[in-house]
């Protein structure tokens, strides 16, 4: 739009002027004219006498006209539109005058005004600290939050401060001026290279700044400098939390592996190393039988007594359960892993005090030589596991080398291991029943419940293989409740009073609730409690005599009777019929199968069954095959018999078939000819 233009002589007249004057000031028709005083004009141009904001002078155009010559810009409101009038003093004592419509220009200068005020509050509440320096490395700005963050004085914090006089400030407030802070070298090298960067860095005190450096194009650059304490910390923990165990601290499986790929790749000049896999043994009984909060100390317990037995390079990781791995860092001889091993079995063969309870556990350990047994993480860590599975089939509270021979029996064994903890879910057992008769009338008096497995790929096992697994697994567990429960409905439509014998593992009397699962059993299936009995071997008393004695006297007393297994083939069967008032002696069929040769074996069975007819406790000879062998145990005085000439174990529908016809058995023509199973 063009410009209006109007020049005042020294008497303030009109000289010269354009139309566009007095257009964009509304001057009504000949109130600019040549000739026309400025004073008649500021009457008929009102806006023209009014005092306006100028500069920094709130003055009307007249009064400056009249009182000063120093140049004047104003900018006028003329209906609604933006005029800007600018007079400037001629030499002569006149004035230039030009007008022009700025109302676009106004519109974008509040624009520009609102946004610095809102990019000012953005800065003010923005959490991170940001300051932008020039080229020559002086301060353009800087918000809050970066005066905060470095405890800035204002003074420092003004545009135009150079950096050095910051960094000065910072290396000396507090901190030595030779522990120079790690920020200002990111900051000085990213500026001084004029390139981009992005670092946590740790301050003095503690505080991980992490600073985003740009260049900008006129050589100056703007930094965020943001507190990433929290959350570098947060992601430590979290860190630490995938590579370790809860509850004990340690490493944990992940965290093992890969120190161990590390260790296994850098071993250097033929360096040996060892693996120790460590199993706790009878962990699981104690956490059953004094509750999980006892059982989390004793792991506490028992990671400290590890930790102590270690060796300088050792290190510890907590598989899982009462699982650990010891990583023995330097096994030149075979003879430092077996003392450590030998240290660490030892202290945890040692009683517990957790919490006034006395515990008492022990360790199985596998060992496994890098690089001889294996030069990967995993191969050294399953050839030490392998070595642990033997250990423990030693006996527990042992150490074991791996041995590559040991390999395929044990992978067999745990074969059979998986595939028996699934044989409890599918359903793959069935229980089979052995009669056992009245030695003098030779009427079946009751059945021995011996279990059968059906393995899908196997046929029939024997439970002489499954059931010394099932026990050191403590399957046995889950497993002899299903048969008591089973065979205690079975019997229960047996007519009369047949009884039912049911095997009892060792491991059964550990847990608390066995008491409890025979009352259940019993009236569950409706079952009389004379009917049943329960076997047991001397093994039972062996640990923790007095909690088994109780347990037995407690199911006696609801009037279950007791039956003692395999009489003569431990140490002490004799001196536990002193401890407990045994129902039965079942003479173990090694006795009975060597009776006709051996005057040993005759004499024992004679002194059994007298010393049964002593105190009234039943005796019966177990495996009689033959007429002999039956004939004999009858001299003797044997009150039951049980054998294969009596009847091999039989599915439950062969029971049923056999006590219906309720006769006493026929013995076979040829009755001297063993039967085979
Ligand atoms: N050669 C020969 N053997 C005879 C004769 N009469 C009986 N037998 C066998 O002798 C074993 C007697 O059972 P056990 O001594 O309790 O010995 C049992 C018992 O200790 C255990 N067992 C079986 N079922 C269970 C169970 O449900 N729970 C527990 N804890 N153990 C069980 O497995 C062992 C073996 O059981 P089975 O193989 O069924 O073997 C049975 C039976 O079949 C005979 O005249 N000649």
């Amino acid at each position: 739009m063009q410009q209006g233009v109007m020049l005042l002589d020294a008497d303030l007249r009109v000289v010269i002027f354009n139309d566009q004057m007095g257009k964009l000031l509304q001057a009504p028709k000949g109130a600019i004219e040549f000739g026309v005083s400025a004073t008649r004009m500021a009457a008929q141009i009102p806006i023209l006498g009014q005092s306006q904001q100028a500069d920094n002078n709130q003055e009307s155009w007249l009064t400056h006209l009249l009182t000063r010559s120093t140049l004047l810009r104003q900018e006028i409101s003329v209906s609604g539109r933006i005029v800007s009038l600018t007079s400037t003093p001629v030499d002569d004592g006149g004035w230039l005058i030009g007008c022009d419509d700025i109302s676009a220009l106004a519109s974008i200068k509040k624009d520009l005004a609102d946004q610095n005020r809102r990019f000012d509050a953005a800065l003010a509440n923005m959490p991170h600290g940001l300051c932008m320096f020039d080229a020559e490395k002086k301060l353009l700005l800087c918000n809050a939050a970066y005066c905060r963050l470095y405890e800035l004085p204002e003074s420092l914090t003004r545009p135009g401060t150079p950096l050095w006089q910051i960094l000065d400030y910072r290396q000396t407030a507090g901190n030595a001026p030779a522990q120079r802070e790690a920020y200002f070298d990111v900051v000085v090298e990213a500026a001084l290279k004029g390139s981009a960067a992005s670092e946590n860095v740790v301050l003095m005190d503690g505080r991980v700044i992490k600073i985003t450096h740009n260049p900008m194009d006129n050589g100056g650059y703007v930094a965020t400098h943001e507190d990433v304490t929290e959350s570098v910390r947060a992601e430590e923990q979290i860190k630490h939390m995938a590579g370790h165990d809860p509850l004990t601290g340690l490493p944990n499986r992940t965290l093992l592996r890969d120190k161990l790929e590390k260790e296994l790749s850098f071993r250097s000049g033929g360096k040996r190393s060892a693996l120790l896999c460590l199993d706790l043994d009878h962990f699981k009984e104690a956490n059953d039988t004094l509750g999980h909060a006892v059982g989390d100390l004793l792991l506490k317990a028992v990671t400290d007594r590890l930790k102590n037995c270690l060796a300088e390079g050792d290190s510890i990781a907590r598989l899982g359960g009462d699982e650990f791995v010891i990583f023995h860092g330097d096994a030149r001889t075979n003879e430092t892993a077996s003392a450590l091993a030998q240290r660490l079995v030892d202290a945890i063969g040692e009683m517990f005090d957790i919490e006034g309870q006395p515990v008492h556990i022990g360790v199985s350990i596998g060992i496994a030589i890098a690089p001889d047994d294996g030069d990967t993480a995993d191969s050294v860590l399953r050839n030490a596991d392998t070595a642990l599975y033997k250990a423990k089939s030693n006996g527990r509270s042992t150490y074991c080398f791996f041995e590559p021979a040991m390999d395929a029996g044990i992978q067999q064994r745990r074969k059979l291991e998986i595939d028996l903890r699934q044989a409890i879910a599918g359903n793959q057992f069935e229980i089979y029943y052995q009669p056992q008769v009245n030695a003098g009338t030779e009427e079946i008096v009751g059945f021995e419940a011996l279990l059968r497995w059906h393995h899908p790929e196997r046929g029939l096992v024997s439970p002489a293989e499954f059931i010394p697994l099932a026990e050191e697994t403590g399957l046995i567990v889950p497993l002899g409740e299903w048969v008591l429960r089973r065979a205690c409905k079975d019997a229960a439509n047996w007519p009369g009073d047949v009884r039912v014998a049911v095997n009892l593992s060792p491991l059964q009397f550990r847990s608390p609730s066995l008491t409890h699962i025979v009352i259940s059993a019993l009236a569950d299936s409706g079952l009389s409690a004379f009917r049943l009995e329960l076997e047991i071997t001397e093994s039972v008393l062996l640990t923790d005599s007095e909690t088994a004695l109780a347990t037995l006297h407690h199911i006696r007393g609801l009037g279950v009777r007791i039956a003692m297994d395999d009489f003569g083939t431990g140490y002490s069967s004799l001196s536990y019929l002193r401890l407990f008032p045994f129902d039965k002696i079942k003479i173990d069929q090694s006795f009975i199968r060597e009776l006709g040769e051996s005057k040993d074996c005759a004499a024992i069975v004679k002194a059994v069954v007298d010393l049964g007819s002593s105190l009234g406790i039943t005796t019966t000879a177990e495996g009689v095959e033959t007429t002999n062998q039956l004939d004999r145990v009858r001299e003797h005085g044997c009150t039951e018999i049980q054998g294969y000439f009596f009847g091999k174990p039989l599915p439950l529908s062969h029971v049923e078939k056999l006590l219906l016809e309720r006769s006493p058995p026929s013995p076979a023509d040829h009755r001297d000819e063993p039967v085979r199973p």
